[in-house]
């Protein structure tokens, strides 16, 4: 039976560009804590497996219109251990950027996470994209990707002999005897590479989960053979579900390539659902958010400098192949109008009337905002009601597609509350998600089993980087069978 695995990606103020303006919603983030709280209720309450928080280390003007979330956020791992304390069996992870992060300290962070949630925090290793990071951290420019996964790839080995510093047994805490500590059970790490140098050993025991399971998102060959290698959970980033069984199974084989079990590489795609009673419902949800979505247009003057040129009559101009930049946005895209649209421009069609209802010779048409909207908000959208999403995801998992989804909501807390309460238990009358927590911790959730210490087994604490398919890997392993 498929089992899928769901998490939310919680962005407190909604994961739309207009979604803290659609009435009701949360917007203002020095109201988190609340929100956080509500939220994390809610994800254990329909036993979702995890709550995930990304993470983006600068701030601007753009992002107000790219990504509004982006502005101004809580820390993810102080979300992390607030959450800590408040829920009892739902994961918990976080990201945290190699490109930056001192990994004693992010090992030192996340292990007391774990400890302190009971082996239910996890960690997202993201190299990042973003530039203004590096003037951030006293950076002089962001390293190339190569340069980033090189110490990304050190930074996983780092952390997974930090985190092993302790073996299990290593407090011995014999009051009687007076002996506290099994001197021969503490490790140092002794790791000097090319990027990183670290002695060790941690000065925290050894996490609930020996390591937290690792998430990694992102999307160039380098990313994929470092999620292939290191992660638990690749995070992907899909178009379809035809993209999605060809990026599952080529992160597969390049697990098994590298000498894993490639069942133990889970792929997630975010998701975002529009909830609402019946699927008109949702279309209605889904066009009023298109409406608050601003498109350059909206300033008389042209918009601010860092507003997204893909937003905007001009370019939408370029997808159609007509001319339509002196026309109102508020234009209606009625069938003569579309009649002339390029192959590209009659598909934006189609997104859109999937998604809102609205069709040309009907009788509400799409306006030309709609059609900027849906060409320049990328995310992946399903709209309708619980069971018509529900059927969605099962279709996805019955492909072969994916292994679960990271749910993102449009607009907190009613969008989240919607799938929580709505989707969930469909899933779960269908068979596809479980009603109740088994194990205890996050890796039980993702059915990963407890890995051994890495000093006591030495295998992986030698460090050989090697030649992968597309590029430098970490090590090589002996490759055992390929599992269906
Ligand atoms: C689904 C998804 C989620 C991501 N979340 C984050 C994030 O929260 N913070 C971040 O810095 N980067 C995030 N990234 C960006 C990647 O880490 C990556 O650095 C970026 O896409 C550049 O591509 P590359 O690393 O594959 O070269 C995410 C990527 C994907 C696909």
């Amino acid at each position: 039976m498929t089992r899928l695995i769901i998490g939310a990606m919680v962005r407190a103020i909604g994961a739309y560009p207009s979604g803290w303006r659609y009435p009701g919603a949360h917007r203002d983030p020095r109201g988190d804590a609340a929100v956080l709280r509500r939220t994390a209720e809610v994800a254990e309450a329909a036993r979702l497996d995890y709550l995930f928080f990304g993470d983006w280390l600068a701030t601007g003007h753009d992002l107000e219109f790219q990504d509004p979330y982006l502005v101004a956020r809580v820390d993810p791992l102080s979300a992390v251990t607030y959450l800590a304390g408040l829920t009892r069996r739902i994961g918990l992870i976080a990201t945290a950027n190699t490109s930056y992060a001192d990994p004693y300290t992010l090992a030192r962070a996340t292990a007391s996470a774990d400890l302190l949630s009971g082996g239910r925090a996890g960690l997202n290793l993201v190299t990042g994209a973003e530039p203004r990071v590096a003037g951030n951290h006293g950076r002089d420019f962001h390293e190339a990707s190569g340069s980033r996964y090189d110490r990304a790839v050190e930074f996983e080995h780092v952390l997974r002999c930090l985190w092993d510093s302790f073996e299990d047994e290593a407090i011995v805490a014999d009051a009687a005897a007076g002996v506290y500590l099994d001197p021969s059970r503490l490790h140092r790490t002794d790791f000097h590479g090319a990027q990183l140098s670290v002695d060790g050993p941690l000065n925290v025991t050894r996490p609930v989960q020996g390591h937290l399971p690792l998430v990694h998102a992102g999307s160039s060959p380098r990313s994929k053979l470092f999620a292939a290698q290191a992660a638990d959970l690749a995070l992907v980033a899909v178009t379809g579900l035809e993209h999605a069984v060809a990026v599952r199974e080529e992160l597969r084989s390049l697990a098994f390539e590298s000498g894993r079990d490639d069942r133990t590489l889970k792929v997630i795609a975010p998701v975002l659902p529009i909830v609402g009673d019946t699927r008109e419902h949702a279309q209605s949800i889904a066009d009023e958010l298109s409406e608050l979505v601003q498109i350059a247009e909206d300033w008389p003057d042209g918009p601010p400098a860092a507003f997204p040129a893909n937003r905007s009559l001009a370019q939408l101009s370029t997808l159609l192949g007509v001319d339509v930049s002196a026309l109102s946005p508020d234009r209606a895209a009625t069938s003569s109008l579309v009649a002339g649209f390029s192959g590209a421009g009659q598909e934006l069609v189609e997104i859109v009337a999937e998604r809102t209802g609205r069709s040309p010779s009907g009788e509400r048409p799409p306006t030309l905002r709609h059609l900027v909207v849906a060409a320049s908000v990328t995310a992946s959208m399903v709209v309708g009601s619980a069971d018509e999403i529900a059927a969605e995801f099962e279709a996805w998992a019955e492909a072969g597609a994916v292994d679960g989804f990271n749910v993102l909501s449009a607009v907190q807390p009613a969008q989240f509350e919607a799938f929580a309460f709505g989707v969930v238990p469909e899933l779960q009358r269908r068979g596809v998600f479980p009603t109740e927590y088994e194990g205890e911790t996050l890796r039980d959730h993702l059915d990963l089993g407890r890995p051994e210490n890495v000093h006591v087994t030495s295998r992986d604490a030698r460090f050989r980087p090697v030649t992968g398919r597309d590029g430098v890997g970490r090590r090589a392993f002996e490759r055992g069978p390929r599992h269906p």
